[in-house]
């Protein structure tokens, strides 16, 4: 080997080292230099990229601070033993390190500029259509249509606000929600609800007595989604805490329903209520009936239809179908960051509209049992059989469905709700969801390689993304942010990622912020929509850079996924 040879493979080694993360067993290889023949080779060892991309700067200092420590203490001949050739080698392998030193210089300009890129983002808040309005606090502040939905827990209403009507001088109200007409388009199907743009949930209260207080303790978590607003401050509710306990409430996000008003009231006889539920009626209304008198009322805005009516009589076009999961993941990411899980994830409790363009926006929705305990975040202590693990069982993660209750058990939600994301994108993708009962799979027992394939129309980054989402192995499982970061780099920066496996940070900072620039600049999506734009804006709030390289890193070495990567 001439040492030009030797100079240009040491420098390759190095820079292949750092770039696949393998600084710890290289620098273990270096100190057995001596009396061993260098091979250049790829060494045998299975990596995860998403374990391997994070720890990489420990071990590459660790090996810069080893290597410069060995050539002042004289160490260095004794360490490489006498041939000259493996001491270019290992020389150059240093040079090749050192190399790396410029790029972990681009990588702290990188990390800075997605600071500043989530800072300017963040500062934007999203807008909820309601301004601080002093009425809508009782029933009679509205008229109550027909009969829109009902659940387990409840019956919801459509609903106007005559309170709202905007005077000559007042521009905002309750009305704006419908109003809003360029951000809304009618679909044939599912028309705009103009006459009543509100929906009133009335929860039904058969254990939690009357008191205003007993109503809120049990039903708090319906709450989660509430305006700073939604309870009167002074009244008989108060979000201060006063009054019961109250959990998390989570900001304005466009992927998670808003409760504009939230208030007990007498349960009335309301249109198909005899008919429909007439056990959940107290005994004023039905003699027989066993509910209590009073219960909690949530005014929302009434949405066209639902994910599941939705799917029911389309299938959404490909890049719709992306677009649509890529909201769940940023609803559910933008939950767990307020350490919320929602727990009950269908495609009944995700209700959709159209923007300008038609495109499908979704929102989350229906709270009832979420997890939103200040006190244990996403771990929740399964000490007994009695702990609600959540909602619908048939769509229960893995790590949720075999969970066996004892002293000192804790289940991590971290990633149960992008597990249920990745099973209802089969709906999203005209398939049936394999998880659905009686027949599904079960979240308990299913080996990934039982998950049936996606349509051939699936985009192939879809595809993966849900191999992924659903993998039994929480820790093998990218959480809702990667899982989304791969799917907005697969909508919006594909080209930008040929460039980006070579692990050039500094490019990935210039894509940002050209990013940055055009949704700052439009305000719109690239095609104009104002679901991609507010996407994109998501996107580029909750950058971080060890976050996107591991989605990088899912999307780079995607094909070799099936189990692990050999490297
Ligand atoms: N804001 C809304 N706009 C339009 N329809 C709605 C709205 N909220 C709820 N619905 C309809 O009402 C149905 C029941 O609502 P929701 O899921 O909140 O009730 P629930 O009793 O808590 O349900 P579950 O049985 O899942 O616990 C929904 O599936 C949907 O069809």
């Amino acid at each position: 080997m001439s040492v030009k040879h030797a100079v240009s493979r040491g420098m390759e080694l190095g820079r292949s080292v750092f770039q696949l993360g393998l600084l710890k067993p290289a620098a273990r290889l270096a100190a057995k230099f001596r009396g061993e023949r260098l091979r250049v080779g790829q060494p045998s060892r299975t990596v995860q990229p998403q374990t391997f991309l994070p720890a990489r700067y420990r071990y590459y200092r660790m090996s810069l601070s080893g290597l410069a420590a060995q050539l002042q203490s004289g160490g260095f001949r004794r360490l490489v033993g006498g041939s000259p050739r493996n001491r270019v080698v290992f020389l150059a392998f240093g040079v090749g390190l050192g190399l790396i030193e410029q790029q972990f210089e681009d990588d702290r300009k990188s990390v800075a500029a997605c600071q500043q890129i989530q800072a300017m983002f963040k500062k934007k808040k999203f807008e909820t259509p309601l301004k601080s309005f002093v009425s809508g606090y009782k029933l009679e502040d509205y008229v109550i249509g027909k009969q829109i939905g009902k659940g387990c827990n409840a019956a919801v209403y459509e609903a106007a606000a005559p309170f709202a009507v905007p005077r000559e001088s007042e521009k905002c109200s309750l009305v704006e929600l419908k109003s809003n007409s360029n951000e809304q388009s009618a679909s044939p199907q599912f028309p705009y609800p103009t006459i009543y743009p509100l929906a009133v949930k009335m929860m039904w209260n058969m254990g939690a007595g009357s008191s205003s207080e007993a109503i809120l303790n049990s039903m708090s978590q319906e709450l989660v989604p509430a305006t700073p607003h939604a309870l009167k401050q002074e009244g008989e509710l108060s979000l201060n805490g006063h009054f019961g306990w109250v959990p998390k409430t989570v900001p304005a996000h466009p992927n998670v329903i808003r409760v504009y008003r939230a208030f007990t009231a007498d349960v009335p006889l309301l249109p198909g209520a005899v008919e429909e539920y007439p056990d959940v009626l107290p005994t004023r209304l039905n003699p027989m009936g066993v509910g209590n008198n009073r219960t909690l009322f949530l005014v929302m805005k009434n949405y066209p239809c639902t994910l599941r009516q939705y799917l029911h009589v389309c299938t959404p076009a490909r890049k719709d179908g992306t677009l649509m999961a890529l909201q769940l993941l940023e609803g559910v990411d933008h939950l767990c960051r307020q350490g919320i899980a929602h727990r009950d994830l269908k495609s009944d409790n995700i209700l959709l509209e159209f923007d300008s363009g038609g495109c499908p926006r979704l929102v989350i929705t229906d709270f009832g049992c979420c997890l939103a305990d200040k006190s244990c975040g996403l771990e929740l202590p399964y000490n007994g059989r009695w702990v609600s693990r959540g909602g619908n069982a048939c769509l229960m993660a893995p790590e949720v469905a075999t969970a066996t209750p004892g002293p000192g058990v804790v289940i991590d939600y971290s990633k149960a709700d992008a597990w249920a994301v990745g099973s209802i994108c089969y709906e999203i993708f005209g398939e049936p969801n394999p998880f659905y009962c009686p027949h599904g799979l079960e979240g308990r027992s299913y080996q990934e390689t039982q998950l049936p394939t996606l349509p051939t129309n699936t985009p192939a980054d879809v595809q993966l993304v849900v191999r992924l989402l659903l993998r039994r192995n929480p820790k093998k499982r990218p959480s809702a942010r990667v899982a989304a970061n791969m799917l907005h780099l697969s909508l919006w920066g594909r080209r930008a990622l040929a460039t980006l496996d070579r692990a050039k940070l500094s490019e990935l900072a210039d894509w940002l912020l050209c990013q940055s620039a055009f949704v700052l600049l439009n305000g719109r999506g690239p095609s104009g929509s104002s679901v991609e734009a507010d996407l994109q804006r998501c996107f580029l709030s909750n950058i971080d850079l060890e976050d996107l390289r591991t989605a990088i890193g899912f999307l780079v070495y995607g094909q070799q996924l099936s189990s692990a990567v050999t490297l």
